[in-house]
């Protein structure tokens, strides 16, 4: 397979990836690092920039300005504080987690290809394995960026079946947005289970009402980004903030339904898709001033295989058992806003 880089010990990687689907993974990660050793050094220069350990939300990093290659901007909307590194030429390190891996090298041979960040296998850094990715960013010139979770369901569904310690942080976070909402016992244990969290805010957002909550944007670099949606609910609510995000723009309008009624079509065939519970995956909306557009599917952690007897529609409501996401659903709403956002003609 030949792949979109200018690294040459990444095309090597993935041909290594696409030749064997099951391979051992302490042998793939010690060929990782010997074949991209100069690819680690710069990433090793780099991380003395690298926003590791900053909080949760709105990171942004950008290259030294001597680095040999194009300077690259990144922006991380929301997710897991740590786990991303910018790397060189246009790609960027995210935290490896091998369900995402297995999900991409499937996702590089599926019609879904076009729509997802192209993979370029694992790199390690400090003993810490990473895969690697583009950075979608690099294209665009000072980018708008939105991060939408797409689905009716946030967590696996076995996730209910594990029994875990309440959390004290989700408790924390919850009663930060509505120091009412903890029922009696959670308010004497001080702590929350994920699952009822997670639930908690799927109800509080549009996670349940439409099939997608929009977690984060930011229209320019020199704003904040703005990530206060946990509680925008209502297809009006949501409405206006898609309006905020792209200041109005018909045209920047036409060109995110363009590509998202491509992605559906493309989502409504796609063998991985038909064969994975995709769970608290979100769609990254990319633009900027010069009225370019694009969207792509990330964020793979949580989507899991479905045992081979089972697919899915993607739009039947979720029932335990049935394993449903609702995430073609969420995105028949997410098409059907952003149509009425556009002036009538
Ligand atoms: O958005 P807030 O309200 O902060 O809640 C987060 C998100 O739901 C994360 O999901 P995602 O990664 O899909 O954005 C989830 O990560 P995972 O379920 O993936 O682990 C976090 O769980 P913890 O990582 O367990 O804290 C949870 O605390
Ligand atoms: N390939 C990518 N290109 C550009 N930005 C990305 C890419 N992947 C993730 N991001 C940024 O990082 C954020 C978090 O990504 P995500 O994969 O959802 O992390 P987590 O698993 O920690 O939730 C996104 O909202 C987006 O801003």
């Amino acid at each position: 397979m030949t792949l979109q880089s200018s690294l040459p010990g990444v095309e090597l990687l993935l041909l290594t990836c696409s030749c064997s689907r099951t391979f051992d993974m302490a042998s793939f990660s010690s060929f990782t690092t010997a074949s991209l050793l100069s690819e680690v050094c710069i990433f090793g220069f780099l991380m003395q920039n690298s926003p590791w350990k900053k909080p949760k939300s709105c990171v942004t990093s950008s290259l030294l300005p001597n680095t040999p290659t194009k300077p690259q901007q990144w922006l991380q909307v929301v997710g897991h504080a740590g786990s991303f590194h910018v790397g060189a030429d246009g790609t960027l390190l995210k935290r490896f987690c091998e369900g995402e891996q297995q999900c991409y090298l499937r996702l590089m041979e599926d019609t879904l290809r076009p729509f997802v960040p192209a993979y370029h296998g694992v790199v390690q850094l400090d003993e810490q394995d990473y895969n690697m990715m583009d950075n979608l960013l690099t294209h665009f010139s000072m980018p708008a960026v939105m991060d939408c979770k797409m689905g009716s369901r946030t967590y696996l569904e076995e996730e209910l079946l594990i029994s875990r310690e309440p959390r004290k942080d989700m408790y924390e976070k919850m009663i930060a947005v509505d120091p009412e909402a903890p029922t009696a016992q959670e308010r004497a244990q001080q702590a929350v289970l994920k699952t009822r969290y997670m639930q908690w805010r799927e109800t509080l957002s549009s996670t349940t009402s439409l099939g997608f909550r929009i977690e984060g944007f930011r229209v320019s670099a020199n704003e904040e980004c703005h990530t206060n949606f946990k509680r925008t609910r209502s297809r009006d609510q949501v409405m206006e903030v898609l309006h905020n995000f792209v200041e109005s723009n018909p045209h920047i309008v036409w060109g995110y339904l363009r590509r998202l009624k491509q992605l559906r079509q493309v989502l409504e065939t796609s063998d991985f898709f038909r064969a994975h519970e995709v769970v608290g995956s979100s769609l990254l909306f990319v633009h900027d001033w010069t009225g370019r557009t694009g969207v792509w599917m990330i964020d793979f952690g949580k989507t899991a295989a479905l045992p081979p007897h089972l697919t899915l529609d993607h739009r039947t409501p979720w029932v335990e058992g049935n394993r449903e996401d609702g995430y073609l659903w969420g995105l028949d709403n997410l098409i059907d806003i952003l149509t009425d956002m556009l002036p009538l003609t």
